[in-house]
């Protein structure tokens, strides 16, 4: 059985792993983190919850621990949560080395962030929008600490590389050395030919491992993925009716939803219905992004309802269930979500919610993981239904008369103008979803 030191990891980084009872790596973690050791850059890919994080954290804690130099590591995420807990993690493992870590992510204090990166932190965890502003209008030090990166991580490598975030990436890279006098790793539970194209680009070797499975299936084996046919104006009582049942009501639950308005309707319906609920959405401020979040992962929230700013990478053992209430676009979009339970071998489960109009997104999600979903026996009463439409029902109308008085759809609008105007070309409409 290897353990971390026998890839190469220093003790003091095993210890830091093993207090976090991390003894065995996982098999991304086997087969990168040797090869990112020897200097060469990498293309990782392994389902949801494998362990991609420590995969690429690893080796770049490994060689900064060499020669604790500052501005050593830059790895940017698609959002703001996700480049947090990146933070927290790297913070935990360093902690006996002093590591010094900066957030750089919107939302967030930027001269705060231009002060923190004027000190030179060891790693900087960064959305792209974020760091591409610092880089505009950054003063010497960030410019002279940026071209001392040793190491860039782009992490969910396939969304990084879309249009959303091109021209900012191209400026964040523009402000680190070349190519091939840093290492450059990626990684993403949904491989690309984009992300495998720049294999290829480059003048250095690059190690590209995909964790394989005999029977080809892209989301965890301990993943139970479910179906439920609902007609569209129920869809509420629905959800009430599940997350109140026996089966579920002690159940840490995500529900996906394809858009903010739907996202501060349900969590104020179930708030009135007596539902512990949370939210993270776009137009929320980011203090009330982060509070929503503290208290989902605390159980202070049994439910956090979440459009697509919480479908990559965060972790969040507790949760047991994740509904997709909306079924997504894009078949990734999906294995991302479910993703957020089940990780590290842990049971979990996905239920769709599929309407009439749903049908030919569920085949190509059905097509892209290679499995089919079973239909959710969670319901049968369709008695205790029709019960609960009627509250429910009541919930909603007061929710949506709530969000009127209050200019719900207005604040956006006003904030979007304000944040267009202030700061050009930060604001990523997409990833602030
Ligand atoms: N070797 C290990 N042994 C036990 N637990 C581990 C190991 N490596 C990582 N973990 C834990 O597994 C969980 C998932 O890891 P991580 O968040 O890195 O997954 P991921 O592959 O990046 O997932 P996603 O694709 O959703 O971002 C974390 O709680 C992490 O601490």
């Amino acid at each position: 059985m290897s353990d971390f030191k026998s890839l190469g990891v220093p003790k003091w980084l095993a210890d830091s792993l093993n207090a976090m009872k991390i003894t065995k790596p996982t098999e991304i973690q086997k087969h990168c983190i040797p090869e990112i050791l020897s200097g060469k850059d990498c293309i990782g890919g392994a389902k949801t919850g494998s362990g991609k994080t420590i995969a690429f954290a690893a080796p770049m804690l490994s060689r900064w621990s060499e020669d604790p130099s500052g501005m050593f590591g830059l790895i940017l995420t698609p959002t703001r949560e996700l480049a947090m807990q990146i933070a927290e993690q790297f913070t935990a493992l360093g902690s006996s080395m002093n590591i010094r870590v900066c957030i750089c992510v919107g939302g967030e204090d930027i001269v705060k962030q231009a002060i923190e990166l004027e000190r030179k932190p060891h790693f900087i965890i960064a959305t792209p929008g974020r760091l591409a502003h610092h880089v505009l209008n950054g003063g010497d030090q960030v410019v002279k600490g940026l071209k001392r990166v040793k190491f860039l991580v782009l992490d969910e490598a396939d969304i990084l590389l879309t249009n959303t975030f091109s021209s900012d990436l191209v400026r964040c890279v523009s402000a680190l050395p070349p190519k091939d006098k840093r290492q450059n790793l990626l990684f993403t539970a949904t491989m690309t030919d984009q992300v495998k194209q720049l294999q290829k680009n480059g003048s250095k070797p690059c190690f590209s491992y995909q964790v394989e499975t005999v029977d080809n299936i892209a989301i965890p084996s301990t993943l139970k993925i479910d179906y439920l046919l609902v007609p569209e104006h129920v869809k509420e009582a629905y959800l009430y009716q599940i997350l109140s049942s026996e089966d579920y009501q002690s159940k840490s639950a995500i529900v996906f939803v394809n858009r903010t308005a739907t996202a501060e309707i349900l969590r104020r319906t179930l708030k009135s219905l007596d539902i512990r609920v949370a939210s993270l959405h776009s137009q929320m401020p980011q203090q009330e992004r982060t509070n929503s979040l503290h208290r989902f992962r605390a159980s202070a929230a049994r439910v956090l309802i979440a459009t697509d700013v919480a479908s990559r990478g965060l972790d969040i053992p507790v949760v047991q269930l994740v509904v997709n209430y909306d079924i997504p676009a894009n078949p990734d979009t999906f294995i991302h979500r479910s993703g957020r339970t089940a990780r590290a071998g842990r049971k979990g489960e996905a239920l769709s919610f599929v309407t009439p109009k749903d049908v030919e997104r569920i085949h190509a999600i059905e097509e892209r993981i290679n499995k089919k979903m079973e239909e959710f026996t969670g319901v049968h009463d369709t008695a205790v239904i029709r019960k609960a439409l009627s509250k429910v029902t009541t919930a909603k109308r007061e929710s949506i008369m709530s969000m009127e008085r209050e200019n719900f759809g207005e604040q956006r609008r006003v904030q979007l103008l304000k944040k267009s105007s202030n700061n050009g070309n930060i604001s990523k409409k997409s990833y602030r979803r």
